[in-house]
């Protein structure tokens, strides 16, 4: 049993009791709302005739199934158009505060709440979305829950939950150039399994991760729970109360103070104990690319597609699928292959550090012909920022669609969808068999210079030999 970390200390901090279930009952201190998994949740209340316990507490945007062109109403879909209406009408009733399309402040639910200062170090977090993950990266403790969750925690600010145990995923040293924060959780979750974090919480520690930037770090808590995680955490430094310091919703004036030696003392002691802990090195990672249908299934940008006496007997059935649906034989190089279309986007790698990086790529190149490459940003702030330095200009130059902010693509519940056997260079989250809007689509995870690599080139490709 873990000791003296973070997740331990945030765990016991808000614990109201243990119910009869032997489960713990946990105060949930920022609840995440979208269109997607709500709606039911605020059904069952209102058949009951429960209120919204802390309206306070509880912070709507809609992503999903907003269009990233179009976005004239009613949307085109009615599905759609009757989601939005939903959420705008649950929180007008619960009086919710409601991140609305042109508000200035809308987007992706996980690239929005940090952005705005709503994440801070210490908290509980629920959002009824599997990568709320992401907000660990603020040494909060972050989980996805589902619909009936969501009804739980609207009615009553808790949750039931079983406790998780504790894993150290240590990664130490300097990235290599070219390589990014996706890269480091995609060999991650290459080396520990999908299904390897189940019944834990990841504590992402090590000089790599203390090096990283706050964007860095969401991009890998926001794919923890691809490795099976239940959530994932950084211990909050100066990177993160940097960070935080002057957004809206973050502590202000003498406030902030006690807050900094607040977050500081929950970081995990150094005399912590772990159920587990795994170390890596950051020299051993290269610009990695999954080749099959789980986020697990990834490889070195270098090597060839894993055949299966390379692969652990678990792995071979799952392998011998990925091949038949990927169309790519054992043994074969990754690097080359076509692309169809690119996208940059997703709360994985949507944000502005994310743009910026792809712009480096972008500048003075030009999409490769029959490629549609486009760029999603994560937030309307986002878009802001990247439209005043410019950035829109450099990807409309280079050939690169630039769109209005959502999910997009990453999982295509609107007009953004792969066509047929279309092969997808994608810097989000998930590879799984008809992810991208066609049931026969294909996706490439991998960072986002290297989904522009693969635009400019029209083919999987090294972003080191671009850099
Ligand atoms: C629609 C939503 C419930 C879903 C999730 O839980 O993650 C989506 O965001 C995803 O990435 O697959
Ligand atoms: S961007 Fe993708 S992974 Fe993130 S919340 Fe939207 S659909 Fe889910």
């Amino acid at each position: 049993m873990s000791k003296g970390t973070l997740f331990d200390k945030v765990w016991d901090l808000h614990t109201v009791g243990i119910l009869p279930s032997g489960q713990t009952q946990l105060f949930i201190g920022l609840h995440l709302i979208h269109e997607v998994t709500s709606p039911q949740a605020f059904a069952m209340l209102r058949d009951r005739g429960l209120k919204v316990l802390y309206p306070e507490r509880t912070v709507a945007t809609v992503d999903h199934i907003v269009p990233t062109e179009n976005q004239a109403r009613p949307f085109a879909d009615s599905l759609a158009e009757e989601m939005m209406q939903s959420l705008e009408q649950n929180c007008e009733e619960h009086q919710i505060r409601f991140y609305n399309v042109g508000s200035g402040s809308q987007g992706i639910v996980h690239v929005i709440a940090p952005e705005l200062g709503f994440t801070q170090p210490g908290m509980t977090i629920a959002c009824g979305d599997s990568h709320t993950s992401t907000h660990g990266a603020f040494g909060a403790i972050a989980f996805g829950i589902g619909t009936s969750q969501v009804r739980d925690v609207l009615a009553s600010q808790t949750l039931a939950l079983a406790k998780l145990k504790v894993r150290k995923v240590e990664v130490n040293g300097t990235l290599k150039p070219g390589v990014y924060a996706k890269d480091v959780i995609l060999h991650i979750i290459r080396k520990l399994g999908v299904k390897g974090g189940v019944g834990y919480a990841y504590e992402f520690a090590g000089s790599t991760f203390e090096q990283m930037s706050m964007e860095e770090r969401m991009t890998v808590c926001n794919m923890a729970i691809e490795g099976g995680a239940r959530c994932g955490y950084v211990n909050p430094d100066e990177v993160t109360f940097d960070y935080l310091k002057g957004r809206d919703f973050a502590p202000k004036a003498g406030a902030w103070d006690k807050a900094v030696a607040w977050w500081q003392s929950l970081r995990s002691d150094t005399a912590a104990e772990y159920d587990d802990v795994v170390i890596f090195d950051a020299a051993d990672i290269a610009p990695t690319i999954t080749w099959g249908i789980t986020p697990g299934q990834g490889i070195a940008i270098n090597e060839l597609v894993p055949t299966p006496e390379m692969l652990p007997a678990d792995e071979q059935p799952i392998a011998a699928e990925a091949y038949r649906y990927m169309d790519l034989q054992p043994g074969q190089p990754i690097q080359g292959t076509k692309v169809d279309v690119c996208f940059v986007g997703s709360c994985t790698n949507g944000r502005i550090s994310d743009l910026r990086e792809a712009a480096k790529f972008a500048q003075g190149r030009q999409v490769a012909e029959g490629v549609k490459a486009f760029i999603v940003p994560g937030s309307e702030r986002v878009k802001q920022q990247a439209e005043s330095e410019g950035l829109d200009k450099i990807f409309v130059a280079a050939g690169f669609e630039w769109r209005e902010p959502g999910c997009s693509m990453c999982l295509a519940m609107n007009p953004d969808k792969l066509e047929g056997r279309q092969l997808s260079a994608s810097s989000s989250n998930r590879n799984f068999k008809g992810r991208q809007g066609s049931a026969s689509g294909r996706t490439l995870l991998m960072s986002p210079a290297m989904v522009v690599a693969a635009a400019v080139t029209g083919q999987v490709s090294d972003v080191r030999e671009l850099l």
